[in-house]
């Protein structure tokens, strides 16, 4: 069985990452990419489905776990009654081959150790050929091969590779995994004392730019970190998480892959990385964007794969039993079709953003903001799926539209403060058109409060983001009522969901139900500093840092009952809520180009 998700570490190489449980066991890794097919899927059915177990004979959870500095190099270290070990992971900005180097060093006394590796290609699904080349061990299936090179004696038995040996003080004994491609010879493995330090240097370089004066300095960086362990590398793109189908309800159905680019969630990540200091990425990411959205602008869609690839088709692997049984375990991602009207807003926005913050505007930029524009005109008025992506009937929903009128806003500053090119008095009049229907149509004046969509008798976490985008202030009366109603209604704990699936007849499609969502937590403490509810929304932050786990990292959502994160993990989404809670109740404003 595996752990729980706050038990695990992630490992990363910015084109791939590993989740590393307490107890030593590397139950998740997909290479050589985020999406490619896992090689260790333990993590969503059993050890049998592949794993890297390295960690005292004994057993056991590690005593205590820590990244070393501001790294993605996890140490964990156990006592144990035959003296103390640690165990040093972590994967080597990406050279000729992915690795994963793993270094045993004694701390004191002998402690017995064990190494367990089962390697299942295709998502637990094939049973690799396994043989000893030249000292090392090949593992082959298909088009994926995977090396493993260490001085320790290994032994091989049905399928897996187990090896016993003992640490004294001082000794420090590596293991490093590789993988290539099955038809190409191995490349040279690299020196695990030279990557680890490679590795180090690497994540202080990156953080050196990172210009957070705020409060909860630690939390922050570490926050960032995990962001940019989520992007990928070779293309800009960033992902939404690390995982597939982890479930929003233990037990239930709502599992989803998490491994691909949202223009949402990659948005609002590089607005945390803008607000603090990391400007490349933002141009590695708008260059991704241009790259991925290239053709007519109709067609854009609103999640990609990491290189841009369009085509996502979702399905199940149904030999997978789920992360404690939480079927299906989902490949692929079906909302990859859907029409999510905010989108438009938002990138909009994110680049408006990019520009102020320093990024020149390039021709093919401003080309594509225009074609956003003219498709917003046309299209702000069809009912849409929403970011929370229902996969029930399309409605008009109200954040959706207050993201077209955030979008026709960018697009009529950028041309007045910004000198481009462009109609600004048409999208200035659609622009005032939008904001006056939905504060017609998505207000209950009886309820005093926004709604979920036109008429509807649901509320929607999402609409405590209007004031971010500057289409009304926390003084306005509407704005304190749908705080009041979303505090009333939404929250379990204290602990924000992103609306009641069961209102209006059920507006999701799906069954069962979900945990509070981290980023509209964060986002009800934004909501609470901004009425003047300072000590409220400091509080509340904090009990959303306590839910981290040992090593900073936070999940999708959290299960009030259960006490326990759920869903796909790290998250970007509440990586940056974090980020940006923290700014804002640090005083620096939280950044779109409302402000
Ligand atoms: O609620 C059903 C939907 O759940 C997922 O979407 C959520 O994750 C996305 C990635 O972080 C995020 O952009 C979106 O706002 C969230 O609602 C899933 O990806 C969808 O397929 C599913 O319909």
């Amino acid at each position: 069985m595996s752990a729980e998700i706050e038990d695990y570490a992630l490992l990363g190489d910015l084109q791939t990452g590993a989740l590393v449980g307490r107890d030593g066991s590397i139950d998740w890794l997909c290479l050589p990419r985020f999406d490619s097919r896992a090689c260790f899927a333990a993590l969503l059915h059993d050890e049998s489905a592949g794993h890297w177990r390295l960690a005292p004979a004994a057993g056991g959870t590690a005593h205590r776990r820590q990244y070393r500095g501001e790294s993605l190099i996890l140490e964990s270290e156990w006592h144990t009654p035959e003296g103390s070990v640690r165990v040093i992971d972590c994967m080597p900005p990406r050279g000729e081959a992915a690795d994963v180097v793993r270094v045993v060093e004694g701390l004191s006394g002998r402690v017995p150790m064990r190494m367990h590796l089962r390697l299942r290609f295709d998502y637990g699904h094939i049973l690799p050929w396994v043989s000893r080349i030249e000292g090392d061990l090949n593992t082959v299936a298909g088009p994926d091969a995977v090396w493993l090179r260490t001085p320790v004696a290994t032994q091989g038995s049905g399928n897996e590779t187990s090896a016993e040996f003992t640490v004294g003080p001082g000794d420090r004994v590596p293991f490093i995994l590789l993988y290539q491609p099955s038809h190409l010879p191995s490349a040279e493995p690299v020196d695990a004392e030279w990557a680890l330090a490679d590795t180090e240097r690497f994540w202080s370089t990156w953080m050196s730019v990172c210009d957070y004066r705020g409060h909860w300095q630690d939390a922050v960086r570490r926050s960032l970190v995990t962001l940019k362990a989520l992007t990928y590398a070779p293309t800009g793109g960033i992902l939404a998480a690390a995982t597939t189908s982890l479930p929003e309800q233990i037990g239930g159905e709502r599992n989803w892959d998490y491994r691909y680019c949202w223009l949402r969630d990659a948005t609002f990540t590089l607005q945390a990385l803008l607000d603090t200091g990391f400007i490349e990425e933002a141009y590695e990411w708008r260059e991704w964007l241009l790259r991925a959205v290239a053709g007519d602008p109709a067609d854009l869609q609103i999640m990609y794969a990491l290189d841009g690839t369009r085509r996502i088709p979702e399905w199940t692997a149904d030999w997978l039993e789920g992360y404690e049984g939480a079927s299906p375990v989902r490949i692929g991602n079906a909302a990859v079709d859907q029409f999510q009207l905010d989108v438009w807003g938002q990138v909009l926005d994110s680049l408006h953003l990019a520009r102020e913050s320093g990024l020149a505007m390039s021709e093919t930029a401003w080309n594509l903001q225009h074609a956003m524009l003219d498709f917003l005109e046309g299209h702000w008025n069809d009912p849409d799926n929403s970011l929370w992506e229902v996969r029930g009937e399309r409605r008009h929903f109200v954040h959706s539209k207050v993201m077209a009128w955030a979008g026709l806003d960018r697009g009529v500053r950028a041309v007045h403060e910004g000198r481009l090119p462009g109609p600004a008095d048409r999208w200035a009049a659609l622009r005032d058109r939008i904001h006056d229907e939905v504060c017609a149509k998505g207000y209950d004046a009886e309820r005093g409060t926004f709604t979920q969509f036109y008429g509807s008798q649901g509320l929607d976490a999402a609409l405590l983001l209007l004031p971010r985008v500057g289409f009304l202030p926390w003084s306005d009366p509407r704005m304190r009522g749908t705080l009041a109603a979303v505090e009333r209604e939404l929250t379990e704990d204290g602990f924000v969901l992103r609306y009641r699936p069961e209102a209006d007849g059920g507006v999701d499609g799906l069954p069962g139900t979900e945990g509070a969502f981290l980023a509209c937590t964060f986002w009800l403490a934004d909501a609470l500093h901004g009425t003047g509810r300072v000590a409220e929304a400091k509080a509340l932050f904090e009990r959303l840092l306590a839910l981290r786990n040992d090593v900073g990292l936070l999940s999708e959502e959290y299960d009030t009952r259960l006490k326990r994160q759920i869903g796909n993990t790290p998250q970007a989404f509440s990586m940056v809520g974090l980020v940006n809670t923290a700014r804002n109740l640090s005083g620096g404003e939280i950044r779109t180009a409302a402000e």
